[in-house]
């Protein structure tokens, strides 16, 4: 059993266009959070983004992980303390709730004395996390590294990871407004017309294949009929620059829930200079392919590092 553990976990992008809720890739812009088994009480610190925002009791996203993580395990620890060095911004779309959640149940499984090596765990933890969210698109990606197709079999969430293609060279647009995951799923009609699921259908399948396989057919593949219409109320300068880049042949498509823009060429060339970039900070995110990982901490716990 380890008393500290250093946990790193990646953003991730969700819905890659046409895949809502199903498809989601792990990108290279990492939370690190150190946390350890206290003798009594609950001690959080919190260094970058969400500084002054998120709670700091027990109703913090990682505190609630790593304790339905212990519950899962039959563990239970008296106190905690935990430090957080967060680089994700949150509700941009990058996963930030995913990351926070995979990563409180992977030090959480770690704390226990358990490795998340054991497939059957993994699973197990990944369920977990995804329970949190409601859909496991984010927190796959998170979890496994590298891209994910994410569904769930009726009693639990489920996700297989797709070897990314090494020419992907993702782009994060992020803007400096948010937009909270909860209220643009508000948005999303109870029913589409048959030809569009049927549209999203084809796109979503064509896209698992463009990522591992083909990406010159992104632009194709990223198309979505299901939800980012629906949503372009909550993000229009968003969807301007996600068209702007498809008008331009880029694949592009709103990240997650928005309002990142999340564009997917192959290669580092130049972008077209008449971006409506006027708002967005671009950052080129490779794919992580490494995942959630947790390691133990010295005797000195957090903090020494
Ligand atoms: N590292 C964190 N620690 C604590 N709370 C967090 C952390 N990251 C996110 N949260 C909580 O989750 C909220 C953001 O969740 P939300 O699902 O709206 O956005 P997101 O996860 O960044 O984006 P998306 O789900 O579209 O990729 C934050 O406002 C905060 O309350
Ligand atoms: N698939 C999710 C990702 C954000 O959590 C959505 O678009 O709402």
């Amino acid at each position: 059993m380890n008393s500290a553990v250093r946990v790193t976990v990646p953003a991730s992008t969700a819905n890659l266009g046409s895949g809502f809720d199903a498809l989601g890739m792990a990108l290279a812009m990492h939370d690190v959070l150190e946390v350890e088994v206290a003798d009594d009480g609950l001690l959080i610190e919190v260094a970058g983004e969400g500084v002054g925002q998120v709670p700091a009791d027990s109703s913090h996203l990682v505190v609630r992980a790593v304790r339905a993580a212990f519950d899962a395990c039959g563990f239970d620890a008296p106190g905690l303390r935990l430090r957080c060095h967060n680089k994700i911004p949150h509700a941009r779309g990058l996963g930030s709730s995913a990351a926070a959640v995979v990563a409180g149940v992977a030090a959480g499984y770690a704390l226990a004395g358990h490795k998340l090596d054991d497939s059957d765990l993994r699973d197990e933890a990944l369920n977990l996390a995804a329970e949190f969210e409601g859909h496991a698109d984010n927190a796959a990606a998170s979890f496994y590294g590298g891209a994910v197709i994410a569904w769930h079999d009726g009693a639990k969430h489920r996700a297989v990871r797709v070897e990314p293609h090494p020419d992907l060279a993702p782009i994060a647009f992020v803007p400096e407004v948010t937009s909270s995951t909860g209220t643009t799923r508000g948005l999303l009609p109870e029913r589409v017309p048959h030809r569009d699921a049927a549209f999203a259908a084809g796109r979503a399948a064509l896209a698992v294949h463009a990522i591992g396989t083909r990406p010159d057919l992104l632009l194709d593949a990223s198309a979505d009929r299901l939800h980012q219409e629906y949503r372009r109320p909550a993000w229009p300068e968003s969807m301007r620059l996600v068209d702007a880049l498809r008008e331009a042949g880029i694949a592009a498509a709103i990240s997650g829930a928005g309002p990142t823009v999340l564009a997917l060429p192959t290669g580092a060339g130049a972008l077209p200079e008449d971006l409506p970039l006027t708002g967005f900070t671009a950052h080129r995110l490779p794919v992580d392919l490494d995942g959630v990982r947790a390691e133990p901490l010295g005797a000195g716990g957090p903090g020494t590092g």
